[in-house]
């Protein structure tokens, strides 16, 4: 059954390489091996890889320089890592360096078959060292115009180094883009570093982003490097930008102008060489308008501007992430589906909290519905989609909604649709209000 997938093992141990071998053939596999990094990247520009399995240690190139290059050359294929020492740091580490997952030794040889058929289930089938395609695999729905015409963008800006500023409402995936602007980029080998102005206090941002020398204010207590300087030969993303201070704003602007930074209660300066990418879901150019934020600070960040468009405006990409969260969310387990209402409604709902709000509903949904098919009932959204007004210049608004709702089946003799028509709105929203105010269609029709 898997006769066509093909997973490269890299391990020096011949005796774990063989266990591995006899594992995988078992399961109809064809496994190629290596026995160290060099090697393996041969293996993976001469032919169709789906999958690389490969120990931490192996010796020259290492198993974490292997992932750098295979996430460099081939994105989005899917590596697992194998470590004999294994610690939440390092798991940590390599998957925010690409890995696909990182396991420790001794690996249960079932959990890792039923973990590689569902990594390649999700890949899509595609064979990966032919050709990747980061944006596509990582991007999820990108079927509608507006999502082509932003992947086009970003393959084009994420090689360069211009300062982007991401731009969209809240759940839309900037912080994903900003991720995939990194991975594209020259840079991708060095750190991203992700700073949430947002939710920093204030009084702490300085400091988190600038560093401070040991004894410069109470409780410095040693020498902190600050984030900036963290991100040296990497990308520095800036989340929430439009909730900085006046002062940071300032501090912010001066290290974009000169590109060096002084820690607080430092004299020294040292000189930072990071990509920055900024973010916000505020409207900045309101709020350089209003005086809030430093028209100067704007110019600078908005070198190159990605507007994110909202979920409710591409439409057409809903189904496919549905269909992407549902397969994320089912694990080990059967695939859940949506009933026709649902894959109906998901098309109606206006999406506030965007790509989240989606991921987050298709998740409770699925551990909500009891039998794997997700119904009505299992979808939590939100009242205030009920609550929009609804048109219809036949019947009068200014009574209640559920009243508005009463005439309009009325004059239809109770037939739904009908009544939808006369709204002007959706079967799919009119089955909404019958259930929300409680109409029992079935008695009145009777
Ligand atoms: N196109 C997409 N494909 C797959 N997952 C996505 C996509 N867009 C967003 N997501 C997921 O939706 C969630 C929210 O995305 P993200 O955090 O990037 O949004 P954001 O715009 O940065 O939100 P905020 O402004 O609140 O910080 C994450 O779990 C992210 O992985």
């Amino acid at each position: 059954m898997n006769a066509e997938k093909i997973v490269l093992v890299a391990d020096a141990d011949q005796a774990r390489r063989q266990a591995l071998i006899d594992l995988l053939a078992a399961d109809d596999y064809v496994v190629p091996v290596a026995s160290d990094g060099e090697e393996a990247l041969l293996k993976l520009e001469g032919g169709q890889i789906d999958l690389v399995i490969a120990e931490e240690d192996i010796p020259g190139m290492t198993g974490r320089e292997l992932l750098w290059e295979c996430v460099r050359r081939w994105p989005g294929l899917p590596f697992i890592m194998l470590t004999g020492s294994g610690t939440v740091r390092g798991a940590v580490a390599a998957i925010k360096d690409g890995a696909t997952d990182y396991l420790t030794r001794p690996v249960d040889g079932q959990e890792l078959l039923r973990g590689i058929a569902r990594i390649l289930a999700a890949s899509g089938g595609r064979t990966w060292a032919s050709s990747g395609n980061l944006l596509t695999e990582e991007l999820w729905g990108g079927k509608s115009p507006s999502m082509q015409r932003l992947c086009k963008l970003i393959e084009r800006v994420a090689p360069t180094e211009a300062t982007i500023l991401l731009l969209g409402e809240s759940g839309t995936g900037k912080e994903k883009i900003a991720g995939l602007l990194h991975r594209l980029s020259q840079r991708s080998r060095g750190p991203l570093v992700i700073v949430d102005c947002g939710s920093t206090p204030s009084t702490l941002l300085e400091s988190e982003l600038f560093g401070h020398a040991k004894g410069s204010f109470t409780n410095a207590y040693k020498d902190k490097k600050g984030l900036v300087a963290e991100a040296h030969g990497g990308t520095l993303f800036l989340d929430e930008i439009g909730n900085i201070s006046s002062e940071m704003q300032l501090r912010l602007l001066r290290f974009l102008q000169e590109r060096k930074i002084r820690r607080v209660g430092d004299l020294a300066e040292t000189a930072v060489n990071c990509r920055v990418i900024a973010a916000t879901n505020a409207d900045l150019a309101e709020l350089v308008r209003s005086g809030e934020f430093r028209e100067d600070l704007y110019y600078r960040l908005k070198v190159i501007t990605i507007q994110v468009p909202p979920l409710r405006e591409r439409k057409a990409d809903i189904p496919v992430l549905a269909e992407r969260f549902l397969q994320l969310f089912a694990e080990d387990g059967p695939l859940s589906r949506l009933d026709a209402e649902v894959a109906e409604a998901i098309l109606d709902y206006p999406w506030p909290g965007n790509v989240r709000e989606l991921r987050n509903m298709l998740e409770a949904a699925v551990i909500l519905s009891s039998d794997g098919l997700i119904r009505l009932e299992d979808m939590q959204f939100e009242d205030s989609f009920d609550d929009t007004p609804l048109p219809g210049n036949l019947l009068s608004l200014a009574g209640s909604e559920k009243q508005v709702v009463l005439n309009a089946l009325e004059r239809s003799s109770w037939v739904v649709k009908d009544a939808a028509d006369l709204l002007g709105v959706s079967r799919r929203t009119m089955h909404y209000k019958i259930k929300k105010f409680q109409i029992d269609t079935a008695k009145r029709s009777a």
